[in-house]
């Protein structure tokens, strides 16, 4: 199954548009991984396991398990989530983008190597640095619009041709490159008139990885409210600490769910 299918189904089969961010820092694991030497993988797994049912994807980000020299946790990770929760999209967040011959091994990392159903990646060398993720049909491409931090209107909201150079990334995706119907955009929680604009540009097709709600401060009705397809889908709403980190003690695992399941909720009141 493609990507787009499986995170269509699970829109419909888990009633939700959560994405969980697993975002790994080992200095806010509870005590009991102290010892544990494979600790990044177990406290990973636990918050899958605890969080799948409310979940429409899971998102791990690459550089943190990279800079812990865990890349061989990652792997048996998304594995785990491939054999425990089929049908739960796995987006690896790495924010790719190189020159094409490069492109094509960071396309293979993402795919063959850790198996993920879809992957970020950063637009800016142009078309023929994403080509690699795009020519994946099966796979997803979620590409950097208008990013929640707060430098996005850096570069992102430069003026080009009368428009923010955001736009012509959100036109030329779901125009140009969206070929295979695999194309998503990142378009931030903190942001809300920009992720309507979007949506007014790019119309149901495209769905929007909306990272920046929890510890980023994003406003769930305004994501829902400006941002939903006109079905009420449409959406990765994205929270890695709020939900990893919503205890420290031996509950960790239960609050983690209980996080998800209150943003699930909370998104639904407004679809
Ligand atoms: O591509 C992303 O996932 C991403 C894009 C963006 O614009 N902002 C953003 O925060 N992210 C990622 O989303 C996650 C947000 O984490 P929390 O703020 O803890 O929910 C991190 O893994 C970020 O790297």
């Amino acid at each position: 199954m493609t990507f787009m299918s499986s995170l269509k189904q699970r829109w419909s089969a888990a009633d939700s548009l959560v994405c969980v961010g697993l975002d790994p820092e080992p200095a806010k694991f509870p005590a009991s991984f102290a010892n544990d030497s494979d600790a990044v993988f177990a406290f990973c797994r636990d918050i899958a396991d605890a969080t799948a049912q409310y979940a429409c994807a899971f998102k791990p980000q690459i550089a943190h398990f990279a800079a812990l020299r865990a890349e061989d946790a990652l792997e048996r990770l998304i594995a785990h989530i491939h054999e425990h929760h089929p049908g739960v999209p796995v987006i690896l967040d790495s924010k790719r983008g190189d020159i094409g011959s490069t492109a094509q091994h960071y396309a293979a990392e993402a795919f063959d190597r850790y198996a993920a159903d879809a992957v970020t990646a950063n637009p800016y060398l142009g078309r023929d640095s994403v080509q690699p993720f795009l020519d994946r049909a099966d796979r997803g491409v979620v590409i950097l619009c208008r990013t929640s931090n707060p430098g996005a209107g850096d570069l992102q909201d430069l003026v080009i041709d009368g428009r923010p150079l955001y736009q012509h990334v959100a036109e030329k995706v779901a125009r140009e490159w969206n070929t295979h119907g695999n194309c998503s955009l990142v378009v931030g929680a903190t942001w809300p008139a920009q992720l309507k604009d979007v949506r007014a540009i790019v119309g149901d097709d495209v769905p929007f990885l909306v990272p920046g709600v929890g510890a980023q401060g994003g406003d769930v009705e305004a994501v829902v409210t400006n941002a939903k397809s006109t079905d009420g889908t449409g959406l990765m709403v994205s929270s890695s600490r709020a939900i990893l980190y919503a205890s420290k003690g031996a509950d960790y695992a239960e609050a983690a769910a209980n996080a998800a399941r209150e943003l699930r909720d909370q998104i639904n009141r407004f679809r």
